[in-house]
């Protein structure tokens, strides 16, 4: 910081007014001076001599031996050494002498003030200024394009600089970092730390998301006083340091999930919580899910490929009173039509001739006081059908060459995605079977139906497959969001899960971009429509989007298809005209 003394120019010579002419004119050419200070014995100031002074002497035509003292201007402009230098610039600006007597704290003249002197400190202030303008913005630049996240506080502990893979990171706007408080906008940093340890320091993992990351904190010291931190927050590098780590950690991850597998393959894993969804409709079943839970009935779940039945089948069982004993999956599909009788029902020691003799349970057996899980029940042959249906009715069967009746108490979940009743009707469903596994019938709606769930399960699988596949993904871009949101998903919520993995696999930077989505999904990017601004064209708009969500009683997706406008688009326009769409349904 510029100081006063620094600024003024000393005196190193005595001017008295014992001084001749000769010896003023001398000093005032040598110095090149207007002003002379002249001083006592104590150095006190006792007035100037100034160019006037000396113009009125050569004018009168004084001997150049004289001493100047008749001549001395008495009111002397002083200014104390101690000033502060912007006071100084105040006191320059106002004063209408060109020059001041600068004195110390005992009234002794010490040197002068010029304008020029003050000019000449102002231009150095400036070139300061532009080297540390330049500075800054080569720090700045240098923090926008770190791979790391960075954060700079003042000696207030006040955010000063972030950097935007910080931002994004905690998925913050800068406008909520930026001059405010670090322990408030970002505490799991714990910058403050540092301000009185004054060292130093890194933590340990910590985790945000999905994404591992730990912080360097750096206090920034002056004299010996700490007047700011660095967080350098590293997220990136700990995955992408060491391909070999990454395998590992994958393999872990899956050597994990396999054990889970194989350790819970006849306990049902997942509950309602599970189930992610923001849409009420999905709210709504996963509530009567709950209720027909505590019953007995069998509950059929209907609804398309990947829509989440078999988690339904598993939060249904785990919610029952029976949530304590064995829940066993059968794949009508998956199981060769000569072995599903044998893996219902079982047989008995020597019921058939050949290697395998010592007998076998079957599933009913396994799932006793329990659930039996029976996926794709649309797949299961008529005869068998037969066989289910009286082992629903009578509680008991027969193993495969048996004769004695056993009596289970099993409960069905049954799922298909065909549709049962035109099966019926073409004589490939029982009808009697039909209406004794329809008792609880939940349907689950396909994903672009549930246009807000898109968005939502995005964000979780995010969360989920970071941990997963070792990534860091803070976000989707705009473009790839929106495709998404528009795709019409046929493999469900299954899908949009593998779409997710492979482009946060393929995703290079922290966000999914347009390009690493699929190229099938690409291919269905939606036309966007013009932004309509003229408001005469907006207030026809808005009533025809009133119009078709009455129409349709607020299902936004008969709304998008009624108005001709992609899901994504109509979901926008809501948002803009702030829509209500409760009022609708
Ligand atoms: N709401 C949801 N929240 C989280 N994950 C879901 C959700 N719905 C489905 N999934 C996931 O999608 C995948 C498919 O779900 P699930 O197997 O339950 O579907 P399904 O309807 O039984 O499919 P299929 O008819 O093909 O057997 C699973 O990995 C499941 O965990």
């Amino acid at each position: 910081m510029l100081q006063f003394k620094d600024i003024i120019t000393p005196i190193d010579f005595i001017v008295t007014e014992e001084t001749t002419l000769k010896d003023a004119i001398t000093l005032m050419y040598k110095k090149k001076w207007n002003l002379l200070p002249v001083i006592d014995s104590y150095r006190y100031p006792v007035g100037v001599f100034t160019r006037s002074s000396l113009q009125q002497m050569v004018t009168e035509e004084i001997p150049l031996t004289t001493p100047i003292k008749n001549y001395i201007k008495k009111q002397v402009e002083t200014v104390r050494i101690d000033t502060p230098y912007e006071k100084v610039e105040e006191i320059v600006k106002e004063s209408k002498v060109g020059t001041g007597v600068v004195i110390d704290e005992y009234n002794r003249v010490v040197g002068i003030l010029t304008k020029t002197d003050m000019v000449m400190s102002l231009l150095q202030t400036s070139q300061e200024l532009q080297t540390i303008k330049k500075l800054k913005r080569t720090l700045e630049t240098a923090i926008a394009h770190a791979f790391d996240g960075i954060v700079m506080t003042d000696e207030k502990k006040i955010i000063t600089m972030v950097s935007p893979p910080l931002l994004e990171l905690f998925n913050l706007p800068l406008e909520e970092v930026l001059y405010k408080p670090a322990a408030r906008v970002l505490p799991q940093l714990q910058l403050e730390n540092v301000y009185e340890s004054e060292t130093a320091e890194v933590s340990g993992f910590l985790e945000i998301n999905g994404i591992k990351y730990i912080v360097h904190r750096i206090p920034i010291l002056e004299d010996g006083r700490v007047i700011g931190a660095i967080g350098k927050v590293v997220f990136r590098q700990l995955n992408e340091v060491s391909e070999l780590f990454k395998k590992l950690q994958k393999a872990e991850n899956k050597a994990n999930f396999y054990h889970q597998q194989f350790q819970m393959s006849e306990t049902a894993k997942f509950t309602w919580n599970h189930i992610l969804s923001v849409e009420p409709c999905m709210e709504k079943l996963k509530k009567s899910g709950e209720k027909a839970a505590k019953g007995r009935s069998t509950v059929l779940i209907r609804g398309e490929s990947g829509t989440g039945k078999e988690l339904f089948a598993h939060s249904i069982h785990n919610s029952s009173a029976r949530g304590t004993g064995k829940f066993i999956v059968v794949n009508c599909a998956a199981i060769p039509e000569e072995l599903l009788e044998s893996e219902f029902f079982g047989y008995d020691e020597g019921a058939f001739t050949g290697a395998r003799q010592k007998g076998k349970l079957g599933k009913f057996d396994l799932a006793n006081g329990g659930t039996l899980f029976l996926d794709e029940i649309g797949d299961m042959s008529l005869a068998l059908q037969a066989k289910l249906l009286r082992v629903l009715q009578e509680r008991e069967f027969y193993r495969v060459g048996g004769t004695i009746t056993i009596k289970v108490d099993v409960r069905i979940i049954a799922a298909t995605n065909r549709n049962l009743e035109e099966m019926v009707k073409d004589g490939l469903f029982r009808e009697d079977l039909y209406y004794r596994l329809n008792v609880i019938s939940l349907n689950v709606p396909p994903l672009r139906d549930r246009f807000y769930d898109i968005e939502h399960l995005i964000g979780q699988f995010m969360i989920e497959l970071n941990q997963i596949l070792g990534t860091s993904i803070t976000g989707i871009e705009d473009r790839a969001r929106e495709t998404m949101l528009d795709y019409d998903w046929p493999g469900n919520v299954r899908e949009l899960r593998n779409v997710m993995e492979r482009a946060m696999t393929f995703a290079e930077s922290g966000k999914i971009k347009f390009e690493d989505l699929p190229d099938y999904l690409l291919k269905q990017v939606p036309i966007k429509e013009p932004d309509l601004k003229v408001s005469l064209v907006e207030n026809a708009e808005l009533e025809a989007i009133k119009k078709a969500l009455v129409q349709v009683r607020g299902n936004k997706v008969k709304a998008a298809r009624l108005l001709g406008i992609s899901r994504s688009g109509l979901y926008e326009k809501i948002k803009k005209y702030k829509l209500n769409e409760g009022k609708f349904s």
